[in-house]
């Protein structure tokens, strides 16, 4: 008798823990639903993209998942924690987890890219020394290729430039999950290229887990591991790219023709 194989690596094959739930989530604004019986998951080291139309119901989804407006129903789990169920403190202490691009950037035009990479980072319990926040500083430059903008103003730079010192401001709080919106809103498609290829090396770099929500397709092809798309408030369909374009289904096939 042949000696039987050894079992297939069953832990390459179990999914990473998920880092991020919504649950059947309803969500209404007097008879507007927005949000019906959505639900996602986030998995641990995963890019997971929402794509929607305008009006679609993509930011009323965020902000449901970091607390800013309550669920009608269902329930939404971030880093374990159920969110409905969290008091102020316990719900700012779970924001400080996660990491948020604006389409914005929301930099201060007063400060020097350095002050603002280190105000969050002040904002935080822990304290560092001058030694420690520079070298901090330093880091999150490098990751996303400006190594020597430190004591630029934001003024002085392009829009891909403030862009990656907006990924840096929050790069440097090591957040456990990243939320980002419209990452490449605004920029040229060589720009929005670049920073979409900047997304996927801080998605291996620091293994974060990412909820990105776009309209550039470019950018969901070349950010997403998944593809959720959000049409009449609930998640119609999901999976990689490449699955969805195949679809022949006019309603994800729409979103892929253009
Ligand atoms: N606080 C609110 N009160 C009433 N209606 C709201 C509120 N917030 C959002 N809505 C409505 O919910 C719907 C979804 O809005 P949302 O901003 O989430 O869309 P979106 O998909 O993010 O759109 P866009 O891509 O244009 O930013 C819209 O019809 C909007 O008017």
């Amino acid at each position: 008798m042949l000696p039987q194989a050894p079992p297939a690596t069953a832990k390459a094959s179990a999914p990473a823990e998920a880092v991020l739930t919504v649950d059947h989530v309803s969500k209404s604004f007097g008879d507007k639903h927005v949000l019906r019986d959505f639900t996602l998951t986030v998995r641990r080291g995963e890019n997971v993209v929402v794509l929607g139309k305008s009006g679609s119901g993509k930011s009323v989804l965020v902000k449901c998942i970091i607390g800013l407006l309550p669920v009608d129903e269902g329930s939404i789990t971030v880093l374990g924690q159920d969110v409905a169920a969290l008091d102020h403190e316990a719900m700012d202490r779970l924001r400080a987890k996660l990491g948020f691009l604006f389409q914005s950037n929301a930099l201060y035009d007063s400060m020097t890219v350095s002050e603002n990479l280190l105000f969050p980072l002040r904002r935080q319990w822990l304290a560092h020394t001058p030694a420690q926040e520079k070298d901090m500083v330093r880091q999150a430059l490098e990751d996303v290729g400006l190594a020597d903008t430190a004591d630029k103003m934001p003024a002085e730079l392009s829009g891909g430039m403030r862009k990656r010192i907006a990924l840096a401001r929050t790069l440097i709080l090591r957040p456990d999950i990243i939320l980002y919106d419209e990452p490449t809103t605004g920029l040229d498609p060589i720009t929005a290229r670049e920073i979409s290829g900047l997304l996927r090396e801080v998605q291996q770099k620091y293994n974060t887990s990412a909820l990105i929500i776009s309209h550039d397709m470019n950018c969901v092809r070349l950010t997403a591991d998944r593809v959720a798309l959000l049409v009449d408030g609930r998640c119609y369909a999901e999976g990689t790219y490449e699955e969805l374009e195949q679809q022949d289904d006019p309603q994800i096939h729409e979103f892929f023709a253009a």
